[in-house]
């Protein structure tokens, strides 16, 4: 494909990257590697500025009778309907634009946004959202300019999520086991294995694959260094990053 090169839009036009997988495989370590090998690099004499924002922000707000089922662990989280699909797109397509954003803090204790805490994503060069259903919305996957998939074992990430859900999430045993057996498991099966085939990129084993993060890292350096890389067109304020290959 030809591209012409042309001069960077005068907004940051983020290179985004989506990043899915089974709840506790790695998602959030992998993210935090890869902004850190990339934060790292001192590109065009400025810092690269890399950040992620998670799925979890765009949990929506439970009715009354939902929130009792959640307190009681009843409720689906897993399920593609338990997420704001119009208000995750339009915030990642403002970040896609350049604007600068602001996005709920998920509180895993209250099942719920918090209620004074935002965060806020600053034009940047690379954004990262990690999250379990983050290809399962068509409109969303296709903003991404390069999307993970991290693999990992099932009983490594059960593993893992019991202590964090107790620990961290503040349930018990018994409420964590048949969680993920009614909703976790399932749903992971139904609605997010499937997105694996929308990868360009699968880690097996998830942030213990050295190899695989530095591949990765590598060629986003090189995507965002290389001259004759991107040709970006301007569509509804979308912007479309094409490489030439
Ligand atoms: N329960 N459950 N599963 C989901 C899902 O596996 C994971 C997504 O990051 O966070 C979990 N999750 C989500 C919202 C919530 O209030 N509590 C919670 O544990």
């Amino acid at each position: 494909m030809n591209s012409s090169c042309l001069t960077k839009t005068e907004t940051k036009s983020p290179f985004l990257i989506g990043v899915a997988g089974g709840t506790a495989c790695g998602k959030s370590t992998v993210c935090k590697n890869i902004i850190e090998k990339l934060g790292q690099t001192n590109l065009d004499e400025t810092r690269r500025q890399v950040v992620s924002i998670s799925q979890d922000s765009f949990y929506r707000e439970l009715n009354a009778a939902e929130k009792i089922k959640a307190s009681k662990g009843q409720f689906n989280f897993d399920h593609p309907d338990a997420f704001d699909e119009v208000f995750m797109f339009q915030t990642l397509t403002d970040i896609q634009a350049g604007k600068t954003c602001s996005i709920p803090v998920y509180n895993y204790k209250t099942n719920s946004r918090s209620k004074n805490e935002n965060i806020v994503i600053y034009p940047a060069d690379v954004v990262i959202v990690e999250g379990i259903l983050a290809f399962y919305f068509p409109a969303i996957r296709d903003l991404f300019h390069m999307k993970l998939f991290v693999d990992t074992d099932s009983d490594t990430r059960l593993a893992r999520r019991v202590p964090r859900d107790i620990n961290e999430r503040g349930r018990d045993l018994e409420q964590v086991l048949n969680q993920y057996m009614n909703f976790v498991k399932p749903a992971f099966e139904e609605f997010c294995l499937p997105t694996k085939k929308f990868a360009d990129i699968i880690i097996p084993r998830g942030a213990e694959n050295f190899v695989a993060i530095d591949l990765i890292v590598q060629h986003i350096r090189d995507l965002l260094n290389s001259e004759h890389c991107t040709q970006y067109e301007l569509s509804e304020g979308l912007v479309a990053v094409h490489t030439n290959n």
